[in-house]
């Protein structure tokens, strides 16, 4: 392998880093970046990846650790590692949730634990760890016991540490005291560079047990510098203008944040929509949208997003679309589905069916089965091959049944044949989540029921497939849902008390959820008061309580309010 030279090395696929990113991407001490939405900070992550990699910083064959909170971005940041730096570097990119790094710990080591706490050794994961003689564990619990084995096996520790020379922790505002303790006892006294990115305005899972003094912890105890992100990738001037306004509502200090030059100073829309009632609501979004979509914007490029309870607020919106032709959904049962990697391997079986080459596709799938045949760097070329051979066999096999998969039957069928073939004990190994058997059928008969629902709208695997995968249709989510993804469009219904209902106890963490929806759109985002709607807690809506929200708005002088 030719080692690319420290001081010539530049980032790939046109991407341009900030002088502030391009010193984080290429530094050599522990990092903190703190940064707005949309600064590319899971961006940097890769890029530093791929010049630790390709310059040997991180010397061969130590490897990087990089976790993340969602399995989705896990793979996501993977899958951009080999794409900017290629096959055979990515195999010393471990990247994985903070759940699957504790549970590789706990599985790998178990024995290293006294027999009094030490668990069954085909445990099942779920809620309650309690009394049940360590037969069922929550990842609470792995994290806790991984941190054990750490603690007490100075060996183990020992290896750890000799395999992983740096480390990356994405949105590493959600990170809780039972996870920053497993950190710490891994890593803190070894000489592993770790790069931590995060955002304080985007905290919004302390509910969820994240620890509000991770970043000064952080600094403190691992003696870290803190970088700071000005450029918003991401949105418009004129959204950006907006989320600066947040800013200072949060007490934050970056109000140098500036787009990226690629937009005119013009662009950016916002309106404030006053309704009577939901109907008309419904009314005047769904012809919006069908606007946008005559004007070429993708469905899948716009997004509904609400506070809570997304069937209570979208269910008119969605009868009212379809009657206009438009696919709207639902996305919290599909987000979760299609998260699942096994679910992802599935459909694009089905896509690589449809007579035209998608080396993505193939690619990926192709990489899963050498994965779960535990195929790595040491591999023979010949089982490459192998697997290559039975994967087009396999693809062949099915593109020639497909037009016949017109009954459920032959579809569960089908579907079986292959799930047999990559074995369900495999993908447990793999997948830790899957060792719950109850969990993994779920998911399995989830897919099916869904996949074959939209095969009886179109009666076209390929269109069934694309719409499964959400490629046609407006994504309907909770904010928390959104976090990290990006739309052209925004529309937020229901800025409305009963929605922020305890904004009057937990205003800070109210307005960074609002700040979440906020900064997801790229061009264009509209919020929507309804004076009469109906919700768990009233019929009649108010304002008053987060008044705070629409005085921001207002103050900005880049809302538009229509009273409809
Ligand atoms: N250096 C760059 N040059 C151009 N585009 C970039 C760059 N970095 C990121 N982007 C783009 O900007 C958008 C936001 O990037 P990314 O998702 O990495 O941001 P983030 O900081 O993780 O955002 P958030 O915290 O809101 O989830 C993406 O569309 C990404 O492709």
């Amino acid at each position: 392998m030719q080692w690319k030279n420290c001081n010539e090395w530049m980032p790939t696929d046109g991407f341009i880093l900030e002088d502030a990113a391009m010193l984080v991407a290429t530094s050599n001490t522990n990092k903190l970046v703190m940064a707005g939405p949309g600064s590319g900070k899971t961006e940097l992550l890769a890029q530093r990846a791929s010049f630790l990699l390709e310059t040997n910083s991180c010397i061969n064959p130590q490897k990087i650790l990089a976790i993340s909170f969602k399995k989705d971005a896990a793979l996501n940041l993977k899958d951009r590692v080999e794409k900017r730096c290629g096959k055979e570097l990515v195999s010393r990119f471990d990247s994985m949730t903070f759940d699957a790094f504790a549970k590789s710990l706990l599985d790998r080591f178990m024995n290293g634990l006294p027999t009094n706490i030490r668990p069954n050794k085909n445990y099942d994961i779920g809620q309650n760890s309690e009394n049940n003689g360590g037969s069922i564990l929550s990842f609470l619990a792995i994290s806790k016991l991984a941190t054990e084995i750490i603690r007490t096996n100075p060996m183990i520790k020992k290896s750890l540490q000799l395999t992983y020379s740096h480390i990356f922790l994405d949105e590493f505002q959600d990170t809780t005291s039972v996870q920053y303790e497993l950190i710490k006892a891994c890593f803190l006294d070894s000489k592993a560079v770790f790069t931590a990115v995060g955002d304080s305005k985007q905290r919004i899972m302390l509910w969820a047990g994240a620890r509000k003094t991770v970043f000064d912890d952080y600094l403190s105890d691992f003696k870290a510098t803190k970088d700071i992100l000005l450029m918003n990738h991401r949105s418009a001037p004129r959204l950006v203008e907006i989320q600066k306004a947040m800013y200072a509502n949060l007490n934050e200090k970056e109000t140098d944040i500036h787009p990226s030059p690629k937009w005119d100073n013009q662009m950016g829309e916002a309106y404030l929509r006053f309704f009577d009632d939901e109907y008309a609501e419904t009314d005047v979004l769904c012809n919006e949208i069908a606007d946008l979509i005559k004007n070429g914007i993708k469905p899948s490029d716009i997004c509904i997003l609400v506070k809570q309870t997304v069937d209570a607020y979208s269910e008119n919106i969605i009868k009212r679309l379809e009657i206009s032709g438009i696919r709207a959904r639902n996305e919290t049962v599909y987000q979760d589905l299609l998260k699942e990697e096994i679910v992802k391997i599935l459909a694009l079986i089905f896509i690589l069916t449809v007579p035209k080459s998608n080396p993505h596709a193939w690619r990926y799938i192709n990489n899963f089965f050498c994965e779960i045949e535990s195929l790595d760097e040491n591999s023979k070329a010949e089982e490459f091959v192998r697997i290559e051979n039975e994967l087009s066999e396999m693809i062949l096999t099915f593109s020639k049944n497909i037009d016949d998969i017109t009954d459920v039957e032959i579809f569960n069928q089908n579907i079986d044949i292959i799930l047999d073939k990559l074995s369900y004990d495999r993908l447990a190994a793999m997948f830790p989540e899957f060792k719950n058997k109850a969990y993994y059928l779920k998911i399995i008969s989830d897919f099916k029921r869904l996949l074959w629902m939209e095969y009886l709208v179109s009666n076209d695997w390929k269109v069934a497939v694309d719409n499964f995968m959400g490629e046609n249709s407006i994504p309907i989510m909770t904010i928390h849902k959104s976090k990290g993804l990006e739309y052209h469009s925004v529309f937020f219904i229901g800025l409305e008390d009963s929605a922020f209902w305890n904004f009057k106890n937990q205003p800070d963490e109210d307005k960074c959820t609002f700040f979440v929806a906020l900064s997801r759109a790229k061009e264009r985002v509209d919020f929507t008061f309804c004076s009469s709607r109906k919700t768990r807690f009233t019929d009649k809506q108010s304002n008053k309580k987060i008044n705070e929200l629409y005085e921001m708005l207002a103050k900005t002088g880049l809302v538009e309010e229509i009273c409809h």
